[in-house]
C-alpha cells in the first residue's frame, strides 16, 4: 500500500509567556493514497496544529512526518516550502484569493515556486478552473465571485501542482448549506477519481461525506473509523 502521508508520534509544545501547552501529545496514523479523511475534535483539542505540521506550516517539537516516504525532519526551512509547494494542496476555510489577479491568475499561484509558468501550465489552469466549475467567469476577480465560486477557485489552485494530498481547514465555514453540498460533491468527485483529502471540520454533516473519521481530544487520536463501519454500527444499534 502507497501512503500519501505517515506520522509518527508527532507532538507538539507551545511556549507563551512562561506557559506551557501541550497541543499534540503523540499523535501517529497512515493515510493510504486515495483516502477521505475527516478530523474532527472540539476547539483546542489540536486539529489547526495537527493541520499545520501535514501541510508543512509548521514543525513538530518532537516526532516525525513522511510525505510520500520522505522524511520532512531533515530539510531545511526552503526545502520544506518547496515540499509543501510540490505536494501538498491547501484550502482555507476563507479562500485566501489575491483580490488583484484573476480566476485564472490565482490557480497560477502555486506555479511560481517552481519559477517560469509555461504555455502548458496556462492550459491546465484553464482545464482546472473548467473542471471545477468555472467557466465563464476565468477572467473575474474574487470581489466578482460568489463565496462558493471563490472556494472553487481555491480548489483548482490547489490541484494545480497535482499534489499528494488535499488539506482541508474548514473548506465550507463561510459557505450556505446548498453551495456546502456543491463543494462537498466537488471533493467527492476528487476522491472517487483518486486523490487523497484530508479536511478539518466541526460539522458531522461534512465528516459525513468522508471515508473515515478522526476526533481528537486534548491532543491525542480519540478515534478513527471507517465510516462504513460507523454506519453499519449506526444501523445495529437502531435495530
Ligand atoms: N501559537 C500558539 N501558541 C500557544 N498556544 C497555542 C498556539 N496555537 C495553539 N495553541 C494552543 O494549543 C492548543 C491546541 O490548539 P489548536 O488551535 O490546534 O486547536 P483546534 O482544535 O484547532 O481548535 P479550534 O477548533 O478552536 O480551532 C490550544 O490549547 C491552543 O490554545
Amino acid at each position: 500500500m502507497k501512503f500519501a502521508v505517515q506520522v509518527d508520534d508527532l507532538r507538539k509544545v507551545y511556549r507563551l509567556k512562561g506557559e506551557t501547552v501541550h497541543a499534540l501529545r503523540g499523535v501517529s496514523f497512515d493515510v493510504p493514497e486515495g483516502d477521505y479523511v475527516a478530523i474532527m475534535g472540539t476547539s483546542g483539542s489540536g486539529k489547526s496544529t495537527l493541520l499545520n505540521l501535514l501541510g508543512c506550516l509548521d514543525r513538530p517539537s518532537q516526532g516525525k512526518i513522511l510525505l510520500g516516504g520522505y522524511d520532512t525532519g531533515s530539510l531545511s526551512d526552503d526545502e520544506l516550502s518547496q515540499m509543501r509547494a510540490a505536494r501538498v494542496g491547501i484550502i482555507f476555510q476563507a479562500y485566501n484569493l489575491i483580490q488583484q489577479l484573476t480566476v485564472l491568475e490565482n490557480i497560477e499561484v502555486p506555479l511560481y515556486y517552481r519559477g517560469k509558468v509555461t504555455p502548458e501550465d496556462r492550459r491546465r489552469c484553464k482545464e482546472l478552473a473548467l473542471m471545477v466549475g468555472l467557466k465563464g467567469r476565468l477572467d473575474h476577480r474574487p470581489m466578482q465571485l460568489s463565496g462558493g465560486q471563490q472556494q472553487r477557485v481555491a480548489v483548482a489552485r490547489s490541484l494545480i501542482n497535482n499534489p499528494d494530498y488535499i488539506l482541508a481547514d474548514e473548506p465550507t465555514g463561510n459557505l450556505d448549506s446548498r453551495t456546502t453540498e456543491e463543494i462537498l460533491a466537488l471533493f467527492e468527485r476528487l476522491n472517487n477519481e483518486g486523490r487523497t483529502i484530508i479536511i478539518v471540520t466541526h460539522e458531522d454533516d461534512v465528516s459525513e461525506h468522508a471515508r473515515r473519521v478522526m476526533r481528537m481530544s486534548d491532543g491525542e487520536i480519540a478515534s478513527d473509523y471507517q465510516i462504513e463501519n460507523r454506519r453499519s454500527a449506526l444501523a445495529t444499534a437502531a435495530s
